[in-house]
């Protein structure tokens, strides 16, 4: 044990890029988006890495959350975890709302320090024990491809805004220069597949919805099958249909939609656990969920229900080795693993292919957002998404070697920044003056 290394220093280092305007129930996408890296150095000489998303409250957290890891051996993973557990960190920083119809996924932020501080812990204990992280947790290493889907959103006009979203360029692909045009309809969004599943390969898309009526977005997950026949398609509109609408416009689709991502929520004294159980059994069809099994107890209380068959275990907000458990539950209880994202860069790549390694039996392809970041990697070898696969890298740890000038510049990126959290309802009122989130209000519809 004498020679087990022990963690000499914590950087914690906020990060911007470029993002698409991308639409969703809580507005649209800035033209950056923000993520915050953790380092660990240990005494071997070793780095290790994990990425969240950035908010100013995280970053407090993280720098609060320091001494507790500077100094220990990283053999005391454990013990530094449930310590920082047991700190509660989180709980001296109140997020400023923890309603979640006004910040629909504030709540993740509570596990973003300890899943990222966990991530980079891994790291380095992989590169210690000659191991890649996904051996390290639950089943082991169970396979070397993980399937992701092609995650496609609405656009909006990004001329109707003055917030410097990039133009692209299709040299090197068709795709670069699409992710940035405004896409609303539903030939829009199969012309960004076709391009998408050109350009990665993809055989499973879905759609992000809560943008235009239930019926539009309906019809663009038609239109999607139409054109990928063998593709399973998903529709995501937030929870923002009523029961009834989820119901009316999803009843009868078992041909179109492979399943469907938290069609309903709360409403009317009904829990969202609730209203997922009745939509599952008036469908018939299957249910995945970021919104209402976050936690433990939530996901005991939505499968009690059966209120659901995927959750979608994002490891920024389970962490990485919680996440894995729930793949083996999954496993055992005839569920279906699959994994939430948001917008990030290819440290959270190599986390999500490491969860997905680690995740023994069916899976449904994993979201990211990746394709839409494309290009703007902070690690020297960045993974790569081919056909529809990510493959994991034969190294130790994340397996993954931090660029520190692409850092370094993503960091004064962030530092330029006016705003620094991500605030969609903001962006939106560039285009909807007074634009208001409303969690039952398709974001265009107004
Ligand atoms: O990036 C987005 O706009 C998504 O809407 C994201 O914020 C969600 O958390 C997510 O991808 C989801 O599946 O709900
Ligand atoms: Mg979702």
């Amino acid at each position: 044990m004498s020679d087990t290394p022990v963690i000499t220093d914590m950087q914690i280092i906020p990060v911007a890029g470029y993002d698409s305007m991308l639409l969703n129930i809580a507005g649209a996408h800035s033209s950056y988006f923000a993520r915050v890296l953790v380092l660990l150095t240990d005494s071997a000489g070793h780095t290790g890495v994990g990425e969240a998303p950035a908010s100013l409250i995280l970053q407090r957290i993280l720098r609060d959350a320091a001494p507790f890891i500077i100094g220990k051996k990283i053999s005391q993973l454990n013990a530094m975890l449930t310590t920082l557990h047991e700190q509660d960190l989180a709980a001296k920083h109140p997020l400023q709302s923890e309603r979640v119809d006004e910040h629909p996924w504030s709540l993740e932020k509570h596990n973003n320090a300890l899943a990222v501080i966990e991530t980079a812990l891994l790291d380095l204990m992989g590169q210690f024990l000659d191991e890649p992280v996904a051996q390290l947790l639950g089943a082991g290493k169970v396979r070397d491809e993980i399937p992701v889907l092609g995650y496609l959103f609405y656009i909006a006009d990004r001329h109707k805004s003055d917030l410097p979203y990039r133009e692209g360029s299709s040299r090197e692909h068709e795709w670069y220069q699409l992710r940035h045009q405004t896409a609303l309809t539903p030939a829009d969004v199969v012309r960004l597949a076709e391009a998408a599943h050109d350009r990665y390969g993809f055989k499973d898309f879905k759609l992000k919805g809560g943008v235009h009526a239930g019926e539009v977005e309906i019809e663009t997950a038609q239109a999607l099958k139409k054109r990928f026949p063998q593709a399973r398609i998903t529709v995501d509109p937030n929870a923002s249909w009523q029961l009834d609408d989820a119901i009316r416009l999803c009843k009868g689709l078992d041909d179109v939609l492979a399943y469907v991502e938290d069609p309903c929520g709360a409403e009317q004294g009904y829990s969202g656990r609730e209203t997922l159980a009745e939509f599952k059994r008036a469908t018939g069809l299957r249910v995945a969920t970021n919104m209402i099994a976050n936690d433990w107890r939530q996901l005991n209380h939505a499968l009690q229900l059966n209120a659901i068959d995927i959750p979608l275990a994002d490891p920024h907000f389970w962490t990485l080795r919680s996440a894995a458990t729930i793949a083996q539950l999954c496993n055992e209880w005839h569920l279906t693993m699959g994994c939430h994202s948001n917008n990030h860069f290819d440290i959270s790549l190599a986390m999500l292919a490491h969860l997905g390694a680690a995740s023994p039996g069916e899976i449904t392809p994993f979201d990211t957002h990746w394709i839409w970041q494309d290009g703007q990697a902070l690690t020297k070898e960045p993974l790569h998404i081919r056909d529809g696969k990510i493959t994991l890298p034969d190294k130790p740890g994340l397996g993954v070697e931090l660029d520190m000038s692409a850092v370094e510049a993503a960091n004064r990126l962030y530092n330029s920044l006016s705003v620094k959290d991500r605030n969609d309802a903001l962006v939106m009122q560039q285009l909807i003056p007074g634009w208001a989130f409303s969690g039952k209000q398709p974001t265009l519809m107004r």
